[in-house]
């Protein structure tokens, strides 16, 4: 369960974030939208405590991050494949094993859990290569690795979909559904109507760094043909294709 209160976040003076509450409930995958540059990213490195807030507050189970003594293993992160701020990401010249092996002796875990998460995201015939090597897809899953290395019981995921091929894109959509009903809490930012579709349990809209709408996604559509009108009706994305603020 990831909560957050009235949280403003504020680069050089203007506020990214401005009074922002969501929840992201156990057992449910909720989905972030809004347009480029409306804070979702900023919102989900505050969530997981990479960003602290000037204001408000954040708790994850019921605690704020900077208290929780193993993040890793309290909140499992995956801000994208190339991300800066991303937590520990890969040297090149290591294979894909030898990255999550890294982290699970710095996490202290059993190595089983570096096989059983290479498999989970199916990288297994490619442990052993150098992730220079890996396509963007492979990065993905290889972060996704990561994330899930310690079974964290909250997890956050940037854009997952991104490089993804249609396999993956299908493999992804069941592992992510599947790790909701293991009872965890996973939230997604995403730009993709259909994969939320299929997928989304709740939806959390945010427009110019506030949050505008956090409801069930049956909740949101309803009265509308489907989710792309209801958001269109909502927020009313500009045709210049510049940021939202
Ligand atoms: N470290 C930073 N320093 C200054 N400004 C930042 C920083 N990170 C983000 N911003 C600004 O904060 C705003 C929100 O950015 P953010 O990346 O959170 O948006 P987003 O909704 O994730 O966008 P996208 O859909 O393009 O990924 C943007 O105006 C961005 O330029």
């Amino acid at each position: 369960m990831i909560d957050l209160s009235e949280v403003t976040v504020r680069y050089n003076g203007t506020a990214v974030l401005d009074r922002v509450s969501m929840h992201a409930r156990d057992g449910r995958l909720t989905y972030l939208l809004g347009r480029n540059g409306a804070g979702k990213s900023t919102l989900l490195r505050t969530a997981c405590g990479i960003v602290r807030p000037g204001a408000g507050s954040v708790r994850i189970d019921g605690e704020a991050p900077r208290r929780i003594a193993r993040p890793a293993a309290a909140i499992g992160v995956h801000l994208g494949a190339d991300a800066a701020g991303s937590a520990a990401g890969p040297h090149p010249s290591h294979t894909g094993r030898r990255h999550l092996r890294w982290l699970a002796v710095a996490g202290g875990l059993d190595d089983t859990r570096v096989t059983t998460v290479l498999r989970r995201v199916g990288l297994a015939d490619a442990a052993d290569r150098r992730v220079a090597e890996y396509s963007l897809g492979m990065r993905q899953r290889l972060g996704i690795a990561a994330a899930l290395l310690p079974d964290p019981p909250n997890l956050i995921f940037d854009e997952p979909v991104n490089g993804l091929d249609i396999d993956g894109i299908r493999w992804l959509r069941t592992l992510l559904r599947g790790l909701a009903d293991d009872g965890r809490a996973v939230v997604i930012a995403s730009h993709l109507f259909d994969e939320v579709t299929r997928t989304g349990d709740d939806v959390v809209v945010v427009e110019r760094g506030r949050v505008v709408a956090d409801l069930p996604l049956a909740d949101f559509v309803a009265g509308h043909d489907d989710l792309e009108t209801a958001y269109v009706s909502l927020i009313r994305p500009t045709t210049s294709g510049g940021e939202g603020r």
